[in-house]
């Protein structure tokens, strides 16, 4: 590798030489901005690395615009080997992982998660409820929070709820808080999450799975601003903006009278869809990097990177449980590697050579699909009763559900 400084000598490529360029924004004034954007302008084809420090104005627009044009940021004090590797890997043709500044947890740079960016940074200081729909594992919360983290609500509370996995008698109370002696077992007065996220935000999740007369109440909470705690008769005010999400077709649920129509049309006012992963093209690449360098942050690790076949095998994969299952899959491989490069086999996915269509895998997660299946009609869809026949935990019932792609109220009503 050879180093040039363009202010010193310039830089001179011999032909075959992979050329990055490191816009180090640690020091320096606009007139550093001013040159930095210049040259990025200059070069557009050449791979641009920011070093940053904690000083570094990266919410202001000039810089902000600069380090999106970047393939990745460095904060210092600088992590050398991972910047050595984000160079290694650019020698070898590949991309580093990509976040922009302003939104740290949200990797990718398709075209998809462009438009998503857009939407998200358009969408955040506008008060109004959003809506993020999308497969199971596409980053709803993640979106969610970037919203949150770039509205004016961003140093209040951030409360996230999973309606699907509240029990259906305590919903009212878990949200909107309840009176001492509002029901048997109520001994003292309790906030619920709407109004302990005050000045905040609240990101209800599966907001598909609330019950009526939840609806009901946040329906009034939307248009009043007020909520009512169980038990009591008082309306309170709440400052809170909601943000819902779910994976569900709210239009066919709404068709069905599983969701009031007025509440839709509140909390649709602005929409954001989560691509799947296998629409996001190199995205699967780059994440999984991404990933494999958080894991290493963490633990003691051999791997560095992805051999080839990995990578096509990432490519090739349709991802039915999207970016969580990429994460489980590259930890996974991470601990299992033998070498600094993760294989197919440490991924287990399909594309190995000599790889029989895991049959075995394929008869016991359709077993285990048909017995929730089976187990959940026997029940009537009781969560609580179906957990407890089958040996176990209810969340375990909702994260077998999330498995299989199995949404209760859907199944329950095409029983009926
Ligand atoms: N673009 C992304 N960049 C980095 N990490 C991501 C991205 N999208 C998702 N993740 C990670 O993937 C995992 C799943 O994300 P998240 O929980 O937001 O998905 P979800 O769509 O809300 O899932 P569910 O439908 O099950 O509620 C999390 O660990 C999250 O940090």
């Amino acid at each position: 590798m050879r180093v040039a400084d363009v202010q010193a000598s310039g830089v001179g490529a011999r032909h075959g030489d992979v050329v990055v360029a490191l816009a180090d924004l640690r020091q320096g004034g606009l007139d550093t901005l001013q040159a930095m954007e210049g040259m990025v302008a200059e070069h557009p084809g050449v791979p641009w690395i920011a070093l940053v420090s904690p000083e570094t104005p990266a919410h202001e627009p000039r810089v902000t615009s600069l380090l999106r044009d970047c393939m990745a940021v460095f904060t210092s004090p600088i992590d050398f080997p991972r910047l050595y590797e984000a160079l290694d890997r650019l020698a070898q043709g590949g991309v580093p992982a990509r976040s922009e500044p302003d939104m740290p947890g949200l990797v990718g740079s398709s075209d998809a998660m462009r438009a998503l960016r857009i939407s998200l940074r358009k969408y955040a200081p506008v008060d109004l409820p959003v809506l993020v729909t999308g497969e199971t594992g596409t980053g709803k919360e993640v979106a969610a929070r970037v919203i949150h983290q770039l509205s004016p609500r961003a140093a209040q509370p951030f409360v996230a709820i999973n309606c699907g996995a509240l029990p259906g008698n305590l919903v009212q109370s878990e949200l909107f808080g309840h009176e001492r002696g509002a029901f048997t077992g109520a001994t003292t007065r309790r906030i619920g999450h709407i109004e302990s996220a005050s000045g905040g935000t609240v990101f209800l999740d599966e907001i598909g799975d609330l019950p009526l007369d939840a609806q009901t109440s946040l329906l009034r909470f939307l248009q009043e601003g007020t909520i009512v705690r169980v038990g009591s008769s008082q309306s309170l005010r709440a400052d809170v903006r909601v943000l819902a999400a779910t994976h569900v077709d709210m239009e066919k649920a709404v068709a069905a009278g599983r969701f009031r129509q007025d509440l839709y049309y509140r909390l649709n006012v602005l929409r954001v869809q989560m691509p799947a992963l296998r629409d996001r093209g190199s995205d699967v690449e780059l994440l999984a990097q991404h990933f494999l360098d958080t894991f290493r942050q963490q633990h003691d690790c051999r791997a560095l990177a992805f051999s080839a076949a990995a990578r096509r095998a990432l490519r090739a994969f349709q991802w039915p449980g999207n970016v969580r299952e990429l994460v489980n899959r590259v930890q996974r491989a991470a601990v299992v590697a033998e070498d600094s490069l993760i294989s197919v086999y440490d991924l287990d996915l399909p594309g190995r050579p000599g790889h029989a269509p895991a049959a075995l895998d394929r008869v016991r997660v359709s077993a285990e699909r048909d017995a929730l299946v089976a187990c959940l009609r026997e029940t009537r869809f009781n969560v609580s009763e179906c957990a407890r026949r089958l040996g176990i935990a209810r969340v375990t019932v909702y994260r077998l559900c999330k498995k299989h792609g199995l949404a209760l109220d859907e199944l329950a009503h095409s029983s009926a």
